[in-house]
């Protein structure tokens, strides 16, 4: 068993026994997750409060994180964000930076704290980041404590025992519970985000987890959105006569809400509306289609990832958080896979052949990362125009 380093803080415990030791940042205490690195070089804030990391604890591949503190705006979560509700810990290769930055209202460590996000700062990233991709994503405890005191072998138990994210539902938990109207759209200089019009379509967005750059961009579209929580049925998102439907990101396996969604997803595409899925929501799609969902090794997290759309040939770099993927080789023939990822070749994308229902695996939002795939928003809002004629 590892001795623990005298000044140690912070540690990251494995189920496979390996304990990493290093300076606690952020909240005290311990959490527990599945651990993934993400490759972005900006737009920490962002990442940690995508609800889709829920359960999950995440290694910053990039050195320096904390460069421009932290505001209120970036933040991708709908409502407080109360502790694991969205990424449970992170990792760094050095301590958070001092922010320098006109929009930051705090510094990054103490934003952590407030959160609820357990940090460990000091550790060798690339080791780590290069173990995940020979060995997979890890179960782990991340756990601070200012006096050094820790149990390191409950530690590593802890993380051997949990089952993880394989079904698993986290949809459920990460959604809203009540229904609501969304204006704003996205950022612009100087006035920041600006409102919709929401002249053009009427959007019903399920959610699943859903976060806001999501509804921004739907928004700067024309779209009048209603959020709605993750368990409305078809008849009453229907009910609610939308031009189309959206559905969102999310945390979790999505063949597990097999029950309470899919069978509802399957409804909306036989209505005819025009129906988008993104991450979450185009791995529910792809269920209600006919095909199945599979966990990936190491997942793909980052803002620099090369997708193609195979309809045009053309290559888009994309934001991607996603564990799981569809499987390309169970799609039905009604389905045409529209993206896929370069770096491995998994389905990024589908579209039904005779509806104007598709879905993404990455994500078009961005938030942070590139906007080559905003046109889909714009495909979108065409098929809702083209529906109603
Ligand atoms: N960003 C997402 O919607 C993630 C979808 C799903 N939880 C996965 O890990 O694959």
């Amino acid at each position: 068993m590892t001795t623990l380093l005298p000044g140690a803080t912070g540690v990251l415990a494995l189920a496979n026994g390996t304990v990493l030791q290093g300076i606690g940042v952020g909240a005290t205490g311990s959490a527990l997750g599945e651990v993934v690195f993400n490759t972005a070089m900006t737009g920490y804030q962002e990442i940690l409060t995508d609800p889709s990391y829920m359960k999950q604890v995440l290694v910053f591949t990039f050195p320096h994180v904390g460069n421009v503190g932290t505001n209120s705006e970036d933040v991708e979560q709908i409502g407080d964000g109360g502790a694991g509700t969205a990424a449970v810990g992170a990792v760094f290769r050095d301590l958070p930076t001092d922010p320098a930055n006109w929009r930051s209202d705090h510094g990054f460590d103490a934003w952590m704290k407030r959160r609820g996000v357990v940090g460990l700062a000091g550790v060798d990233t690339r080791a780590l980041t290069r173990a995940i991709r020979e060995n997979g994503s890890p179960h782990g405890v991340i756990a601070h404590d200012p006096d050094g005191k820790f149990d390191l072998e409950a530690l590593v138990a802890q993380a051997r025992d949990w089952s993880g994210l394989e079904g698993l539902d986290l949809a459920k938990d990460a959604s809203c519970l009540q229904a609501f109207d969304w204006t704003e759209g996205t950022w612009e200089w100087p006035e920041g985000y600006v409102a919709g019009d929401g002249r053009r379509n009427e959007v019903v967005v399920v959610d699943y987890g859903v976060k806001r750059n999501i509804l921004r961009a739907l928004a700067a579209t024309g779209a009048k959105i209603t959020v709605v929580p993750a368990t409305t049925t078809a008849e009453e998102i229907l009910a609610r006569n939308p031009d189309g439907v959206m559905l969102s990101n999310g945390p979790g396996d999505p063949a597990a809400t097999g029950e309470y969604a899919v069978p509802e997803i399957r409804k909306l595409v036989e209505s005819g509306k025009p129906v988008m899925g993104i991450c979450l929501g185009h791995q529910m799609l792809a269920l209600a289609l006919g095909a199945k969902t599979v966990k990936m090794d190491q997942g793909h997290h980052g803002a620099n990832h090369p997708v193609k759309d195979v309809t045009t040939g053309k290559v888009e770099i994309v934001s991607m958080n996603h564990g799981f993927t569809v499987d390309r080789d169970s799609l039905p023939e009604a389905v045409t896979e529209t993206h896929v990822s370069l770096f491995d070749g998994t389905n990024c994308g589908i579209a039904l052949k005779d509806r104007p229902v598709f879905g993404v695996q990455h994500h078009p939002e961005a938030s942070p990362g590139p906007a080559d795939s905003l046109y889909l928003f714009e495909r979108f809002a065409e098929h809702m125009d083209a529906a109603r004629g």
